[in-house]
């Protein structure tokens, strides 16, 4: 297959609602959406990173400039049997991990496309249907905490993550387990809100049997969560901290997690998605599939790595009116039935792009060609 158009296009849409974390608020959701072109054929990614560095060192305009000046220019200079080579060829520059898995993505869907199957089928995915949860920002009140909880409790949500920070973590996870029992599957994400002088407050979260306890400590740390993980029952699941397979590597054989959210973009792509999830197969490691609030391609992306075998536990993949009233792919992405997403079975995603929608969140477009100048078009008005 020979890449010989790829589009970038910036979109902006708000939230339904503010996302609070211990990183900061997000009140509207932006992103870069790439296209891949082969003959007749169109493949589609996204690129996951925040519009500002507070989850990893990406934000919009770091990948729209590593795309333009590296990555699109070096897929059009070579012909690729399968889209498992793009990680190889992206792998001379460092890290920029959501920055290569947004054009991967691309070639994966043109792929999976070019040849009549699904991206999950593409992938080796064996699920037809995936369980998932629901990821819940820090709420300005225990009891409007317990509010949201107990809607997406009726909405059927398999899992229950709550956001935690200093100064709103031992009560408002007490307050969930008191009001609504021990039976519901709950869990805590710090976004590395603490340090190892926090301990006594974390070892108090193990009284709640929580699933697990995700990036409690720095998000470049693997050494101080072993020493974590020791004091502790609740598992320990790294987040921001596994970047490559082998940061995984190193951190299982460190005992500094029992569990590993994969976020495609966070680990460089699909390939490298899958390598961490066979890796982690292997070591008897349990792996979720973490979000970064993603649009219907991102989405639909995440639905494929997720019908893979070792993905046992519910990610953070809900249906697109968690955060959008408008999605970017038709249907917008909801349950089949409560808590549960089909894994599509159409050529590629699965879905069909809601061009008016990205039209109407457009910021920025740019067409790049293997053979002749790119084109640019400015969206004015944002
Ligand atoms: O996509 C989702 O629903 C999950 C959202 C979510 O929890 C996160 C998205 C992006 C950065 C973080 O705030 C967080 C996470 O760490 O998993
Ligand atoms: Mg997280």
């Amino acid at each position: 297959m020979k890449i010989e158009r790829v589009d970038l296009q910036r979109i902006k849409i708000p939230l339904t609602a503010p996302f609070v974390t211990s990183m900061g608020l997000e009140t509207h959701k932006e992103c870069i959406l790439v296209r891949a072109y082969s003959g007749t054929h169109v493949g589609f990614g996204e690129s996951v990173a925040m519009d500002v560095p507070v989850y990893n060192e990406e934000d919009v305009d770091t990948v729209w400039y590593m795309l333009e000046k590296y990555l699109i220019p070096q897929l059009f200079s070579r012909e690729i049997e399968h889209p498992d080579e793009v990680s190889q060829i992206f792998s001379w520059m460092r890290r920029n991990q959501m920055a290569k898995s947004a054009l991967e993505g691309a070639v994966w869907d043109l792929y999976a496309k070019m040849n009549g199957m699904s991206l999950s089928r593409a992938l080796g995915g064996t699920r037809t249907t995936i369980d998932v949860g629901v990821s819940i920002g820090i709420e300005p009140t225990i009891e409007k905490l317990l509010a949201r909880v107990d809607s997406f409790i009726r909405d059927g949500y398999k899992k229950i993550k709550v956001k935690i920070k200093p100064g709103f973590d031992v009560e408002p996870i007490r307050a969930i387990r008191h009001t609504f029992g021990p039976d519901v599957p709950l869990m805590a994400d710090a976004n590395s809100a603490y340090t190892l002088a926090d301990i006594d407050m974390l070892k108090q979260l193990d009284d709640f049997g929580l699933i697990m306890i995700e990036q409690p400590l720095g998000h470049d740390d693997i050494i101080d969560h072993a020493t974590l993980q020791r004091e502790l029952k609740t598992p320990i699941c790294l987040d921001e901290s596994i970047h490559t397979v082998e940061d995984a590597r190193k951190a299982i054989e460190l005992g500094s997690c029992r569990i590993i959210n994969i976020k495609i973009g966070r680990v460089g792509g699909l390939t490298d998605a899958r390598k961490l999830h066979d890796l982690c197969a292997a070591k008897g490691v349990p792996v979720w599939c973490g979000g970064m609030q993603e649009v219907g391609i991102g989405r639909a992306h995440n639905i494929a790595i997720a019908s893979l075998a070792n993905f046992t536990i519910p990610g953070d993949t809900s249906p697109s009116h968690r955060y959008f009233t408008e999605d970017v792919v038709t249907p917008m992405i909801d349950f089949v039935s409560p808590g549960v997403l089909a894994v599509p079975t159409g050529a590629g995603i699965g879905y069909t792009i809601n061009e008016a929608a990205i039209l109407r969140a457009l910021v920025q477009h740019k067409s790049y060609f293997a053979n002749q100048e790119s084109t640019t078009t400015v969206i004015p008005n944002w």
